[in-house]
């Protein structure tokens, strides 16, 4: 069993993969709060290498000219916690990114959308050494190096047990999310990792794809009001979807999501800004994982099998 201790703070050393909206914003503050962090970028290496990161953010501003900043993970450090903020999409690298990185006990942390991702994780460094976090944050790349956060930012951190039972809160937990608190960003424990991801669905699932179906901004979609309800009944699906693991979402959340997309900003989800920019959309993620699971288990999701079916469709359509 791998030793669960981790270095006392400051002593800890991350490691970023995927240094975009997510990872870019968690990782810059991370090293302002004087952290030891290590970037692994993609098409931004050359100008973050020699430019840094620059964050505008609603708590504040702030740029890092300097900063290590990697294009292969073989030469990188090894870390005691490993991010990976990629988008879902691109996780079929990990087996090639991740063990070059990951130290001897150190734990990844999946800050990512969607549900399935710790499992396919646990395959490649073992089922303790993997953690998942759901961001509540509203933040996007706008240019090389360059990250706009706009909205919230609090992240939902959980440690993952195999099969995605309830771990409960763990020391190491309370050790990364000491640090996360010491660079300002809130954290909020979850006793049940499942049950948060499929919580954040209940939000994902119906904005995230009925922006892309409908072309719409959030603040169209809970105005209207068939839209309403038809995001009403997706939420309802999700309940059900998490009921069918045995992990109940009370009905009074539901209403928090509906009363929070009626007060926030108007946005245009991360699928929303993939499926404009010609990227990959995180359908399996997000939609086809959840309906899998739940199949699995004899519940369909009609309404979400739907819009899943017309994501696709759209999704290949979009990037002949
Ligand atoms: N943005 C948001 O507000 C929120 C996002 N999320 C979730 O967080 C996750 C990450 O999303 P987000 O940060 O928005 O995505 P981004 O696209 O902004 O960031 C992903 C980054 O990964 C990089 N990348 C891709 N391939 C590689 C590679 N081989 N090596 C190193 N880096 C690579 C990309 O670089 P390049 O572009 O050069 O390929 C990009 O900078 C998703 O699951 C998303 O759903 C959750 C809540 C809110
Ligand atoms: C809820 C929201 C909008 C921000 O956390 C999100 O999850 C996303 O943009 O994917």
């Amino acid at each position: 069993m791998t030793p669960t201790t981790t270095p006392t703070r400051l002593q800890r050393r991350y490691a970023v993969i995927g240094t975009g909206a997510i990872g870019g914003f968690y990782g810059a503050k991370l090293q302002q709060a004087g952290f030891d962090v290590h970037f692994l970028l993609n098409r931004d290496y050359q100008w973050v290498r020699d430019r840094g990161l620059v964050v505008e953010s609603v708590n504040g501003d702030f740029t890092l000219p300097e900063v290590n900043a990697y294009q292969q993970p073989q030469k990188m450090p090894k870390c005691d916690v490993v991010i990976v903020a990629l988008k879902t999409t691109a996780n079929h690298l990990l087996p090639e990114l991740l063990p070059p990185v990951v130290k001897e006990n150190g734990v990844v942390v999946l800050l990512q959308n969607g549900l399935g991702a710790e499992e396919e994780v646990a395959q490649i460094v073992g089922s303790d050494r993997v953690m998942g976090g759901l961001c509540f944050i509203c933040s996007n790349k706008i240019g090389p190096g360059h990250i706009r956060h706009s909205d919230y930012g609090a992240i939902e951190l959980g440690d993952y047990d195999e099969s995605y039972r309830a771990r409960g809160i763990t020391d190491r937990m309370q050790a990364i999310a000491g640090d996360f608190d010491r660079a300002g960003i809130t954290i909020l424990d979850s006793e049940d990792l499942l049950a948060s991801r499929w919580k954040k669905l209940v939000w994902n699932i119906p904005f995230n794809g009925l922006s892309v179906i409908l072309d719409a901004k959030t603040d169209a979609l809970i105005a209207d009001r068939a839209t309403r309800s038809l995001a009403e009944d997706l939420m309802q699906e999700v309940v059900n979807g998490a009921a069918a693991h045995d992990r109940a979402i009370a009905p009074e959340f539901v209403q928090e999501m509906l009363d929070k997309t009626v007060k926030m900003k108007p946005y245009l989800t991360s699928m929303k800004l993939d499926y404009d920019r010609r990227q990959p959309l995180e359908i399996e993620a997000i939609f086809g994982n959840p309906l899998k699971k739940a199949a699995k288990v004899g519940v369909r999701l009609p309404k979400i099998e739907t819009l899943y079916q017309q994501l696709v469709f759209l999704d290949r359509r979009n990037r002949r």
